[in-house]
């Protein structure tokens, strides 16, 4: 059976994204948009206030969702997202004001800034966690400071008086001749709160889209660290300079918005405390989450409001001092302290992990698929691993030394050898880690050009760790997926459309993922949060990953560290069905038990180089091999039962 052909109607059996829940995202985004626009019709003075607040509330809520791409799925930390807003507003209405139509204003300033965003990618691309904060929160002040002191930007300034008498520096932009106008009279109906509403429900959408799709999972991979992320097939690089793009993008549009909305700009309203405060949205609400964001942005209003903050300056007066004013800002801060704090996941966050643990609503485990799955790649040539004369030095220190290795497809070729011997560097130079100095490695009859994990992937290598690496926070079944990359997948404009091709990439993935499941007879733990497994379960969902990758070679890194009897007993069952299936496996393991069970050659590494090899009767007799490995053997027992 054709897999494309039945995968949607299988998706709607395993209960995943499709086509139909992102339509029912966008209904329900525009007739909430549409309710929240409703009051402001009114035309009370008290309405103009109301939506000013939605507006701005769209604003932000659109350069959130950007930030939540790239912090909570890509784990990016970025303070820049004002600087993105700001580049957003300030180059819409440069643009305006020097004749661009509005629309055309936008896509020039939402370019610059994905230019912007992507430079500032390669800046910190090989910075991780607090150093990319750094970088980005320079490039905030950086900006700040500009528009402070650069006279160009000194024509955008202009505050609501100017537009009360009709007037205002940037004129409204329109759409099907009708004037956007902004919700500042009484009266005047501000449909460009309506336009901006409509807009984040859109962001909203796409958010989902992108992070429930393949590329989503890559951004999860490169969270979860540059180096897994490499061995599950992904260009880390690529990836992350498009997060940075895209979310420099949303807050662009979103700095449009809040043009299209006010119509006049001021450095003030994009000062580093706006990247603090959209950070404190998407933590409140709830990072990774689709509804995170339109949450934290309603919280934040809501903390800002006259009446709250009257509330806490009348607390702060009565109990702490009423020579100081805590400020918006410092409560910002405190509540991001709070959040980090008692409410890791947000609010959204807390309440879906609360709703997965209340047993009533775990989803029933999904339904494995009936299309014929091979268990690898097509094996192009039986010696699916060939490495030849391969060595590498560290300062000195050669820790793979003229190694010679073949693994054919339908075998496990165990790699032993005590601490130190080269086991770990020589997989690295396998898995394309790092380059070899000498010697060639060939795979699946294509030859290893230049070394990097994802490209090793591609020609069929896939493996699992010394220590499990998985996403604790997702769901096996995602985990597993992640584990799947579509060769010619949809493009990441088809894939924020959710055009049929996307949505046939990710059931596809899902189709593999459950198979892979199915294969290591695991189906029924597919909708529990991998970090809720016991660390024997841990390892198997990591062999499913490896598998669902469709490898020609297999590397486990000693797979059975850490497994009780029963768990190393089934360990044993799935490497026999695997060789059984036609796959290879390169296998680094201590437990002799497990080794001679499953090898069917065994080569041990001493320092470097290759110490014996031959299969497991003869390296049990190998009296090399006991001296520097097993040990001195007592008469009568045998070196398994020594070493265990
Ligand atoms: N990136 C590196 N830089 C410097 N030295 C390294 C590096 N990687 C490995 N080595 C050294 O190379 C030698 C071989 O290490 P390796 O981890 O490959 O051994 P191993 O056989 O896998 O040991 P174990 O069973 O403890 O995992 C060791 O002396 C190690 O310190």
């Amino acid at each position: 059976m054709n897999a494309a052909a039945t995968a949607p109607a299988r998706e709607r059996r395993t209960g995943g994204h499709s086509g139909h829940s992102s339509t029912i995202l966008l209904v329900a985004g525009l007739v909430a948009a549409v309710a929240l626009f409703l009051p402001g019709l009114a035309g009370s003075a008290g309405s103009v206030d109301y939506m000013q607040k939605v507006g701005l509330g769209a604003a932000y809520l659109i350069a959130a969702v950007g930030l939540n791409l790239l912090w909570g799925c890509a784990g990016q930390l970025s303070l820049g997202q004002a600087g993105f807003f700001a580049i957003g507003g300030y180059g819409t209405a440069i643009g305006v004001q020097n004749g661009l139509p509005w629309f055309l204003a936008v896509v020039v300033a939402v370019l610059v800034a994905a230019v912007v965003g992507a430079l500032l990618a390669i800046a910190s691309l090989r910075l991780e966690g607090p150093f990319v904060a750094i970088v980005t929160l320079i490039f905030t002040l950086l900006v700040v400071t500009v528009l402070n002191q650069a006279p160009a930007f000194g024509r955008a300034s202009g505050y609501p008086s100017t537009v009360a008498q009709g007037t205002s520096s940037v004129r409204p932009p329109e759409l099907f001749g009708l004037h956007l106008d902004r919700p500042f009279l009484p009266g005047v109906t501000g449909w460009a709160v309506l336009a901006a509403a409509v807009l984040a429900v859109l962001a909203v959408v796409l958010y989902r889209n992108l992070a429930g799709s393949q590329f989503g999972r890559a951004m999860d991979s490169v969270r979860h660290g540059d180096l897994v992320a490499a061995h599950l097939g992904v260009d880390v690089f690529r990836t992350k300079v498009q997060t940075f793009m895209i979310a420099a993008g949303f807050g662009a549009v979103g700095g449009a918005v809040y043009l299209m909305v006010f119509g006049h700009l001021q450095p003030e309203s994009f000062l580093l405390v706006l990247s603090i405060d959209l950070l404190v949205m998407v933590m409140v609400g709830g990072s990774r989450t689709v509804l995170g964001p339109v949450v934290g942005v309603l919280f934040l209003l809501f903390l800002e409001s006259d009446s709250t903050t009257g509330w806490i300056v009348d607390l702060q007066n009565s109990w702490i001092s009423d020579k100081w004013f805590i400020g918006s800002t410092g409560i910002s801060g405190l509540v991001l302290i709070l959040v980090v704090k008692f409410l890791p996941g947000g609010i959204v966050g807390t309440a879906q992990k609360w709703w997965r643990q209340t047993a009533r609503h775990r989803p029933a485990p999904p339904v494995a698929g009936d299309t014929d799955h091979t268990i690898g790649a097509r094996v192009l040539d039986p010696q699916v691993l060939v490495v030849e004369n391969a060595s590498i030095t560290f300062g000195g220190l050669k820790a793979v030394s003229d190694v010679d290795l073949t693994v054919e497809a339908g075998t496990v070729h165990a790699l032993v050898g005590p601490n130190g011997a080269g086991k770990t560097t020589l997989l690295n130079l396998v898995s394309g880690v790092y380059p070899v100095d000498t010697g060639t490695i060939r795979i699946n009859g294509g030859q290893v050009q230049d070394a990097r994990p994802d490209k090793v992937k591609a020609l069929g290598v896939t493996r699992t760790f010394q220590v499990p690496h998985l996403f604790v926070d997702r769901t096996v079944l995602e985990n597993v997926m992640a584990g799947v990359r579509a060769p010619g997948a949809a493009g990441l404009w088809r894939i924020a459309a959710n055009s049929p091709r996307a949505v046939r990439d990710s059931a596809q993935a899902r189709e593999r993922a459950i198979w892979a499941l199915g294969y290591l007879d695991m189906l029924a733990d597919a909708e529990r949060l991998a970090g809720d497994l016991s660390y024997g379960r841990q390892r198997m969902v990591e062999i499913a990953r490896a598998i669902a990758g469709r490898p020609a070679l297999l590397i486990l890194d000693e797979p059975a560290a850490g497994l009780n009897h029963h768990e190393e007993a089934e360990l044993v069952q799935v490497l026999q069905r695997l060789t059984a299936d036609g796959l290879g496996v390169l296998l680094v393991e201590h437990h002799m038990d497990l080794v001679t069970r499953t090898a069917a050659v065994i080569t041990c590494m001493d320092q470097g180089r290759v110490l014996f090899r031959g299969d497991p009767a003869a390296f049990l007799a190998d009296e090399q091999v006991r001296e520097a490995y097993l040990g001195a053997v007592t008469a009568g027992a045998t070196p398994t039962e020594e070493l265990r």
